[in-house]
């Protein structure tokens, strides 16, 4: 692997004797990572299911380390069933390590394609709301598929600038993500074409953009809450150097000690002019000492005390033009209306679609949203067609008409491929599942099921 000669210079500096450590990681393999979506199913109930015998990552007690040569993880049912996310395993430790309850309202700003927000969403288990954002229109495009396949209900999808946001939602926020645009060089190893964005950018160009988007994530933080701050680069300038600055511009916030295990090591005072000793708190991921790329997380509370946060009691009762919804769910669904993912929201037809909301559409006003809670499907023409998020919604237990087949059946993958199935389930709408995962909806007429999976989410 060939490394700028500035780059290799400068850890040599750094990391003196542990350098020829260090260089001699781009030799191993990549290791590759699959974090459980909890809100589907436990850790100890995926292994079973999953039948390869799969090793812990220390720091996420959801994520594992892929082993080479096992089931092609891209392309199995599960995973078109949104039961697991696969994640570079470093990537997993900032949502792992910020202490999300459920019912926090969270912000991730620099979110897509979404590894870091759908860990954050199962952890919040629903309740309170996931702000989830990126800069960038078509990455956020990425980020609501990933959060919609994880069956999210209380995630608000943006696509902001930081400082945009901050002036919506000064102090609304318990707990920010700052998972900050960076050199990147702890993916030189993942990604060698990398090396070539650092030659072009260099580190000044990214910690001047990350002391930015620290800025507005702070005038976004209630009293009390607490901040992420991670990279996937080893530059003190963009990590030590990027919190010190942070500190000394906001003296209301405090470096929080990072629990080290795993191998992962503290921060590195004395790489930058008068480090302050509590920089040690921050936690560094070294590929030469942990399995996993290169990472910095550092993680700030602000002071004050927190209030709880409590979800918007909803007792909205039947309403008139939502008819069509109760009848669906009187014939397929097993549970009422007012027991379904995302039914505490306030409810809301926009045309003929129909969504909860976690967050008041008039607090979103004039901002670029591409998702304010979960898109539950279209009222039209006196009927409803439910949506694919809701299928990922919804739990198989919660669904009376089901057209399951076994994971290893090829009727799953001629489902995912949008083809027309052979039925013999109820008439109507059916939750089609592999094994004890919903995938979509399949509308059972006569010895027919039709294939209304969602056409851009096909099986390629
Ligand atoms: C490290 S990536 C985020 C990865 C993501 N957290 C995940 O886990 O999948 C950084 C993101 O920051 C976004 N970004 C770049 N410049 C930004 C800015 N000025 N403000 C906010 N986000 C920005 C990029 O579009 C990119 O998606």
């Amino acid at each position: 692997m060939r490394l700028p000669e500035t780059y290799a210079r400068r850890m040599q500096e750094l990391l003196g004797d542990e350098c020829e450590a260090y260089m001699e990681s781009f030799e191993r393999e990549y290791s590759q990572g699959l974090r459980v979506n909890t809100r589907k199913i436990s850790p100890e109930a995926f292994l079973g299911l999953w039948g390869d015998p799969l090793e812990s990552v220390p720091w996420c007690p959801a994520g594992f380390y892929l082993s080479p040569g096992g089931k092609p993880p891209s392309k199995h049912p599960f995973y078109f069933a949104g039961a697991y996310y696969l994640q570079e395993p470093s990537a997993m430790a900032p949502a792992a390590i910020l202490p999300v309850e459920p019912g926090d309202r969270v912000l991730d700003l620099c979110a897509a394609p979404g590894g870091k927000s759908t860990h954050l969403a199962a952890r919040l288990e629903g309740r309170g709301v996931l702000v989830s954002n990126d800069v960038s229109a078509s990455r956020a495009k990425a980020l609501l598929k990933n959060l919609e396949l994880f069956g999210t209900e209380n995630a608000v999808v943006t696509s902001e600038a930081p400082y945009k946001l901050a002036s919506r939602f000064a102090g609304y926020f318990s707990k920010i993500l700052v998972d900050a645009p960076c050199s990147g060089e702890g993916m030189f190893h993942k990604d060698p074409s990398i090396v070539k964005n650092w030659e072009q950018y260099g580190n000044e160009y990214y910690a001047k953009i990350q002391e930015e988007i620290l800025d507005s994530a702070a005038a976004m933080l209630a009293p009390g809450g607490m901040l992420l701050y991670s990279t996937c680069t080893f530059s003190p300038l963009e990590d030590e150097q990027t919190v010190q600055n942070f500190l000394q511009r906001h003296r209301e916030y405090q470096l929080v000690e990072i629990p080290k295990c795993g191998g992962m090591a503290d921060g590195r005072p004395e790489w930058i002019p008068e480090g302050d000793s509590a920089l040690r708190r921050c936690a560094r991921f070294w590929p030469h000492r942990l399995r996993g790329e290169g990472h910095f997380a550092a993680l700030f509370q602000k002071e004050g005390t927190a209030l709880p946060w409590r979800d918007k009691a909803e007792s909205a009762g039947r309403k008139r033009e939502l008819e069509p919804f109760y009848r669906f769910v009187e014939d397929t669904l097993a549970v009422e209306a007012a027991s379904l993912p995302g039914a505490h929201q306030m409810p809301q037809l926009l045309g003929e679609r129909l969504y909860w909301m976690p967050v008041e559409m008039e607090a979103l006003a004039g901002l670029r949203i591409l998702r304010n809670g979960l898109y539950a499907g279209d009222v039209k023409g006196g009927r409803f067609e439910p949506s694919q998020a809701f299928a990922l919604a919804l739990k198989k237990e919660q669904v009376r008409k089901l057209a399951v087949f076994d994971t290893e059946d090829p009727m799953v993958i001629r489902y995912l491929k949008g083809e027309t199935l052979p039925s013999q389930f109820a008439p109507g709408w059916n939750l089609v599942c592999a094994g004890p995962f919903g995938l979509g909806w399949g509308k059972a007429s006569g010895s027919l099921l039709k294939n209304k999976y969602l056409r851009g989410w096909r099986y390629q």
